[in-house]
């Protein structure tokens, strides 16, 4: 395996090694639902799921567990405030987990639309109370946290590697606890485990020390031990998550015993003029209506054409310049597949040359530190050779294995080339309309024995790519370009 992947826990490019040969066990933090999606929430998702198409892509099996908080996130990061899905509830007059319901489908279904692989589990934190009392309590009884009026805090003085991942050293994670420091805390650095629920929360279990509902970090740590076990190889998630989230899983499972992730990978931010796009200051582009108005595939191209280490700043002018460029890398592939229907056998030396030359720059761009941006580029190196053999009328042989390589890297990889848009029906109704009226024209003259006619025109049909089938409802079609 000759991948890189940087580990914000080394601060350096490592070897990527699982920890069982073959296997690979991926968790990555999902959204909290409280609200329609922004852009910046694609970006994450859009990213592992190449990391895991590329492992998948080796012949490694992969356990990929996306979360979804729909309890304990707070208003406030440091512990204050109220529920962020609890506010919701009240202000749309509806239960929490309606309101949880309905923003973890919005968010499904744009995974779905931008070709997002579904996780093998999508875990719901409120799902999984009984595993973070289990932890907690783990975590009390060897000294690693302490109760206070029915809510439990982890004691950081007693975990000194508290801090190693984000690199912050005591006045900075001081400063990350800043407002309204709690007094039942034994150090402002401390954080909920668990919190008992003042009479007016909605959102409340039973425990051993009464009535409450998780903090927001504990959910992490216990659904990703469960599903994934000790030692797990991928914890993802966007660098605004370093710390405190982080940090606290990683102090969490470790105090408590457990192996913890091996390799923490953290994108960076989607802004919008200069600034996060973040759903609590409202300056963000919402999923939905981006998705709707564009392809979907140009969004995700869009993503993908920018590193994951870097800051995306959106803009339209940006995206349009990405459509251009999708449009062309799909009108190729396209291209491809209509001359196969017609090529003679044979290969092309200009166009295998330049297939070996895209297979190995893909490859080494994607084994370093997941760089979709040169990935992508290797594509476009490609497209002249490739214009020109499809200008040559190329050999079907060498056209295959142009196909082959769009299908397995373009679509299987980076995912932008789903069968949706590569048999989309540019034209619509009216392209329907004058496909029927041949088909029509060729059950005429069927009727007329007029068999040598019937047969041209299905021919002709099926050099445009257009599939003719006879069924006893009558012929049916389809576009396979
Ligand atoms: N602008 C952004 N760019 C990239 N990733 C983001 C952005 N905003 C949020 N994320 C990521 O989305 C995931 C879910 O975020 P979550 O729903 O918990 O809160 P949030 O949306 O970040 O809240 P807010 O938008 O108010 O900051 C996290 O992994 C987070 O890093
Ligand atoms: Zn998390």
């Amino acid at each position: 395996m000759l991948l890189q992947l940087y580990n914000t826990l080394t601060r350096q490019k490592e070897p990527f090694v699982p920890a069982t040969p073959g296997y690979v066990g991926m968790y990555v933090c999902g959204p909290t639902v409280y609200g329609d999606p922004h852009l910046g929430h694609a970006r994450g998702p859009v990213v592992f799921d190449v990391l895991r198409r590329w492992l998948l892509h080796q012949g490694l099996q992969v356990r990929y567990v996306r979360n979804i908080t729909d309890v304990g996130h707070l208003t406030d990061d440091a512990d204050e405030g109220e529920d962020k899905i609890q506010k919701r509830a009240k202000l749309e007059r509806l239960e929490p987990m309606e309101v949880a319901e309905k923003y973890t489908w919005a968010y499904f279904d744009a995974m779905d639309d931008l070709n997002v692989l579904r996780p093998s589990i999508s875990p719901r934190a409120a799902g999984h109370i009984p595993e973070q009392i289990e932890l907690t309590q783990a975590l009390i009884e060897k000294g690693h946290a302490y109760e206070k009026n029915g809510s439990v805090y982890f004691r950081v003085s007693s975990w000194p590697e508290y801090g190693k991942l984000s690199g912050r050293n005591f006045e900075e994670q001081e400063a990350g606890a800043r407002v309204a420091v709690r007094e039942e805390k034994e150090d402002p650095r401390d954080f909920a485990l668990w919190k008992a629920a003042d009479p007016e929360h909605i959102m409340r279990w039973n425990s051993p020390w009464g009535q409450g509902f998780p903090g927001w970090h504990i959910e992490c740590s216990a659904m990703s031990l469960k599903y994934l076990g000790e030692g797990f190889d991928i914890h993802g998630g966007g660098i605004d998550l370093q710390f405190p989230h982080h940090e606290c899983e990683i102090a969490q499972a470790e105090a408590a015993g457990h192996a913890f992730a091996r390799y923490w990978v953290h994108h960076n931010h989607v802004l919008l003029n200069g600034e996060k796009m973040a759903k609590s200051t409202g300056n963000l582009v919402i999923l939905r209506d981006l998705l709707n108005q564009n392809e979907p595939m140009v969004v995700r191209f869009y993503l993908l054409q920018s590193h994951y280490r870097s800051v995306l700043d959106f803009t339209s002018a940006g995206l349009e310049a990405a459509r251009n460029g999708y449009l062309r890398l799909l009108g190729a592939y396209r291209e491809v597949r209509r001359q196969l229907h017609a090529a003679k056998p044979g290969k092309h030396a200009a166009l295998e040359k330049a297939l070996d030359t895209l297979e190995a720059d893909f490859s080494q761009a994607l084994n370093d530190d997941l760089n979709t941006p040169q990935a992508i580029a290797a594509f476009f190196v490609f497209l002249p050779a490739l214009n020109k053999a499809l200008a040559d009328k190329a050999g079907k042989d060498s056209l295959e294995r142009a196909e082959k390589v769009f299908a397995e890297l373009g679509e299987g990889v980076l995912g932008l080339f789903p069968a949706r848009v590569l048999e989309a029906r540019l034209g619509g109704a009216l392209l329907d309309g004058l496909i029927q009226l041949l088909l029509d024209l060729r059950e005429r003259a069927r009727q007329e024995k007029n068999f040598a006619l019937s047969d041209w025109i299905r021919h002709r049909l099926s050099e445009l790519g257009v599939v003719v089938e006879d069924t006893k409802e009558g012929p049916k079609w389809r576009v396979e370009v």
